[in-house]
């Protein structure tokens, strides 16, 4: 196998990679890759070439992608607290204070078990019923006044989802329009954010160059945010002293009130808290959905599915109704379209030695999602959308989607959330906000394809829909439109 052969630590070999010229403090990797779509057709290439862990350098730093169930199990699984450190972050000013940008450490493991727990106990069967309810009005008032009831929904499901988790973080009752304020921030500051320098890609200097003349816009642009954001935690807090609050639903910014957290603390947790939710969460949902659109079986056989639970009373101990098929379509299509196609850049406090190679201490290691979930030794014609491989009796049967240390490495034939310590810990919240919006979506409406559904891609920290999802709905005719 070819093999990049001046790299050695402690006498063994840097995973292989190409013998692209490493220049002193740009490395190799940008000159290839300048931008993440380039990134990932440039990796398909070098894992096809050079196997499923390859080295490409960022500046004098290695970067070691990992594209196998088996070498992602033994880090992220099985080496778990090795592999559980981030690089260190210039991070700007906008995510400083983040769970995920946090040091593997005391600091990171108050505020993870912080967020899970919050998690965990937020009751969401009210907030959802409120988010959904309303995007079904206004889908349906779209598509009334829509020409042929052609609607392009991303919009709409974009801002549901953002209104769901605004009730988690902030409490409910957030004005539309502060809403669409915090959208509008949200956006604006990441349309500056360097995408390779969030994957930790980029070396220094020319991060720090990208950054210097975006530097006033990002600034002005963080005012607003803490403005805002400043804004929804102080009415929080007020209603706390006026004792308004008292047997209210707790939403995350209660959490951080009570560890005392500084302002800045504060507002850069929410800002990642509605962030890591919501795009992707919403862009998750657009797949689904779009999957639905171009299988019309499935979303007739699912539609059924659905409707037989409510018949049988098919219920869940707290009164979930219970789809096997629900659930199956949508882990085919987090494996299939993972929103994430790499995971947050992790680093290694130590040397790790691996196959015969070594990952040295400090290098920035990256894992293949995509490629992982469509790996043809895990999975039968993975690139098609087979839901029923989830059912009972199929190969996806029982995989979990956040493989833990306990699980071998068959498990890890999906990692949409992550694996290891650092995995997502929203995890189960999305998969439940998914389900609820699926379903509903699907029993209110009939999804029918205007022309070609375009699936393709379009990478980047998020990989959302290249064309945006086009399609005609309309009302099924059993159920009562709302008013
Ligand atoms: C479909 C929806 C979602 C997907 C596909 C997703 C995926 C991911 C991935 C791939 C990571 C990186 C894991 C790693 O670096 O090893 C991550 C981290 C994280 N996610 Fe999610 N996520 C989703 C929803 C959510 C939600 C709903 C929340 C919170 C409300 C959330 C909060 C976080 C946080 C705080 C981290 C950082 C964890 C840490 O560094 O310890 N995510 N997520």
């Amino acid at each position: 196998s070819k093999q990049h052969g001046e790299c050695y630590v402690g006498g063994r070999p840097l995973p292989p990679g190409p013998p692209w010229p490493r220049l002193p403090l740009l490395g190799n990797l940008l000159y290839r890759c300048p931008t993440t779509a380039s990134l990932v057709d440039a990796l398909r290439r070098l894992h096809a070439d050079y196997g499923p862990v390859v080295t490409l350098w960022t500046g004098g730093k290695p970067a070691i992608f990992i594209a196998g169930r088996d070498a992602a199990h033994r880090t992220l699984a099985r080496d778990g607290a090795t592999f559980a450190h981030r690089p260190p972050s210039w991070s700007f000013g906008f995510n400083a204070h983040g769970v995920n940008s946090a040091q593997y450490g005391g600091r990171w493991s108050l505020l993870r078990r912080n967020i899970s727990s919050h998690l965990a106990g937020a009751p969401l069967a009210g907030a959802l019923q409120y988010s959904v309810g309303k995007l079904v009005s206004s889908l349906e008032c779209a598509a009334a006044a829509a020409k042929n009831h052609v609607v392009v929904p991303s919009e709409m499901l974009r801002h549901a989802v953002v209104s769901f988790f605004a009730s988690l973080c902030f409490g409910e009752g957030v004005e539309e329009d502060v809403l669409r304020q915090l959208r509008g921030v949200h956006a604006e500051i990441l349309s500056l954010v360097v995408e390779l320098g969030a994957f930790h890609l980029m070396p220094a200097l020319l991060e720090v160059a990208c950054y210097f003349p975006r530097c006033r816009k990002l600034s002005n642009v963080q005012k607003r945010h803490r403005a805002t954001v400043m804004t929804l935690i102080s009415a929080r807090q007020q209603r706390d002293s006026d004792g308004v609050g008292s047997g209210r639903r707790r939403c995350y910014v209660d959490t951080l009130l009570e560890l005392r957290l500084g302002d800045e603390e504060m507002v850069s947790l929410c800002w990642e808290f509605m962030n890591a939710a919501a795009k992707i969460t919403s862009t998750a949902l657009e797949w689904i959905m779009a999957r639905l659109v171009l299988h019309q079986d499935i979303q007739r056989k699912l539609q059924k599915d659905i409707r037989g639970g409510e018949v049988d009373g098919n219920c869940t101990a707290d009164g979930e109704r219970r789809s096997p098929f629900l659930d199956a379509v949508v882990l085919e299509a987090l494996r299939r379209h993972p929103p994430a196609h790499y995971l947050l850049a992790h680093t290694t406090d130590k040397d790790v030695y691996l196959d015969g190679y070594v990952i040295p201490k400090g290098s920035v290691v990256n894992y293949g999602v995509a490629d992982i979930g469509r790996d043809a030794t895990s999975w039968t014609n993975p690139v098609e959308f087979l839901p029923e491989r989830f059912l009972e009796g199929g190969e996806g049967y029982g995989v979990s989607v956040t493989a833990g240390s306990g699980s071998g490495e068959e498990s890890m034939k999906m990692m949409p959330f992550g694996s290891g310590r650092r995995a997502c810990p929203g995890a189960t919240v999305a998969l439940t906000v998914l389900k609820s919006f699926v379903e509903k979506l699907v029993t209110r409406f009939e999804w029918t394809p205007v022309g070609a559904v375009d699936m393709e891609e379009k990478p980047g920290l998020v990989t959302e829909m290249r064309t945006p999802l086009r399609t005609c709905l309309v009302v099924r005719p059993h159920v009562q439109p709302t008013n």
